[in-house]
């Protein structure tokens, strides 16, 4: 056991690590002069600015390598970087770190100091809040904080990559909360044309604006009494942010086309998937309105930095979908599992989902299988040439229509299955076993993608 850190096991099942702060400090490279102090039980280090030390250094990879703290010390460990991370000149995969240890990333130097301040990080004693599973232990601190914040008024910001359970943490810090009796209302301020944000917002009264024959109210006014969930705040426009931090500060309103102020009471939690820090540095966020919003922040990992969390998932996940689709033999296998917990995912918990959901599907035996599983993230070589044609005209009215890349993508594959089912039906004369056997799919499966697609016999021409 290190002398600067120490797990301390509560009453109720939580841990509590004690450790001194640290500081990282930029000693050679583009980045000199860089210093930072943590009292985190993980940071990351890499070119993403999404990392907790972000280097301008071509030669270091997006997430090159982390620090992790427990109960046995400080250690330095790559995160499968390209060129490596060096100690004393060694090539290093996993080190224990002593105060004043100098290491190397890419073409940067940095220096590890121990502080004389104590800190305390504490981790959740249970593996879910609300519906929100995880057992790792950057789960199970961001539970900690959860349980602590949710019960009060504050402001959360949430942060993280698409599809690592933002919408989820504020459902359940909603539900978690005295407001959970009152409305839950999402506003995605990436889905509303740039116009009506406003108005969506505050609401209006009769007259505001060309086609305004009545008044409406906002979110605010529909969430009085509940939560007000803004979702993908990063792209809320940079005109609106001063009306959005005078009705955060001031608590009330004004609708559109009123100068009369309306008292609100509501609690906000926002979600970015965008590194809101970098947005204020590049000009496109307010930097007043980010620390209204950052007082609490919680940072999600992304799945493959949690690995821990996968078995808990995909039991989870495999459930859910053996009860969907009638049949409750899918199990998985321990090798499957393992390559599991390999794999990139980036599209994070909801990729995950969906690929059991399709696993579960497309398996003929009683255990899913990984066949279907892309060995890293798709590149542009691994879309056959047919296909990329086809979508082109598809991703063109996308972006026409401003869609969110999560929507288009939905609409692609839900094109390309109608399409595949369509002719694959056709092709064997509306025989779903045939074409279950064709596809190498269960023939329960084959029922419920028609069904899920909408596709009736009369659709598909069968008699
Ligand atoms: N820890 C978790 N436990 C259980 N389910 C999860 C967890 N994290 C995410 N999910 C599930 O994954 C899917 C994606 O989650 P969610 O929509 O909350 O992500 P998001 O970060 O808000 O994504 P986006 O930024 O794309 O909107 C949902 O079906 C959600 O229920």
């Amino acid at each position: 056991m290190s002398d600067a850190t120490r797990t301390i096991f509560l009453d109720d099942g939580a841990e509590q690590l004690e450790l001194q702060r640290f500081r990282v400090e930029v000693i050679e490279g583009p980045d000199k002069g860089l210093s930072r102090a943590f009292e985190r039980a993980e940071l990351l280090l890499g070119s993403s600015p999404d990392c907790d030390i972000s280097l301008n250094d071509p030669a270091v990879s997006r997430v090159h390598a982390a620090i992790v703290v427990d109960e046995n010390g400080y250690r330095l460990v790559d995160r499968g970087s390209k060129n490596g991370t060096f100690v004393e000149g060694l090539r290093t995969v996993d080190i224990f770190l002593a105060d004043r240890v100098r290491f190397q990333l890419g073409d940067t130097t940095l220096q590890f100091y121990l502080t004389d301040e104590k800190v305390e990080v504490r981790f959740s004693g249970s593996d879910r809040f609300g519906n929100m599973l995880g057992k790792s232990r950057a789960m199970r601190e961001i539970f900690s904080i959860l349980e602590r914040v949710s019960p009060t008024d504050a402001t959360v910001l949430i942060e993280g990559e698409s599809g690592t359970g933002k919408e989820l943490v504020a459902e359940a810090i909603h539900l978690n909360s005295p407001r959970k009796d009152g409305p839950f209302i999402v506003l995605d301020c990436s889905a509303i044309a740039r116009e009506l944000i406003e108005s969506e917002l505050f609401g209006h009264v009769k007259g505001a604006f060309t086609g305004a024959t009545g008044s409406r109210k906002g979110a605010f006014e529909a969430a009085r009494g509940g939560t007000l969930f803004l979702d993908e705040l990063g792209e809320l426009a940079v005109d609106l942010q001063p009306k959005l931090l005078r009705a955060l500060e001031k608590r009330e309103i004004k609708p559109v086309g009123s100068n009369q102020s309306v008292k609100t009471d509501v609690r906000i939690v926002a979600a970015t998937n965008r590194n809101l820090l970098s947005e204020v540095k590049e000009g496109n966020f307010r930097e007043d309105l980010y620390y209204r919003f950052a007082v609490i922040r919680v940072n999600l990992p992304p799945l493959r930095d949690r690995p821990d969390d996968i078995p808990l998932l995909v039991e989870h996940f495999l459930r859910q979908a053996n009860e969907m689709t009638g049949r409750d033999d899918v199990d998985i296998a321990y090798k499957t599992m393992e390559k599991l917990k390999r794999h990139r995912w980036p599209g994070n918990v909801r990729e995950l989902k969906n690929f059991i959901e399709r696993a579960v599907l497309l398996t003929q035996g009683d255990a899913i299988e990984t066949r279907y599983l892309n060995a890293g993230e798709p590149s542009a070589t691994d879309v056959p040439e047919a296909i990329e044609e086809s979508s082109l005209p598809m991703v063109e009215t996308a972006l026409q229509e401003n869609l969110p890349f999560k929507d288009a993508k939905n609409r692609l594959i839900e094109h390309f299955e109608k399409e595949y089912w369509g002719r694959l039906l056709e092709r064997t004369g509306g025989n779903v076993s045939k074409a279950a056997r064709i596809a190498g799919v269960h023939r329960k499966s084959v029922e419920y993608i028609l069904k899920k697609l909408d596709l009736t016999r009369e659709d598909l021409g069968i008699s």
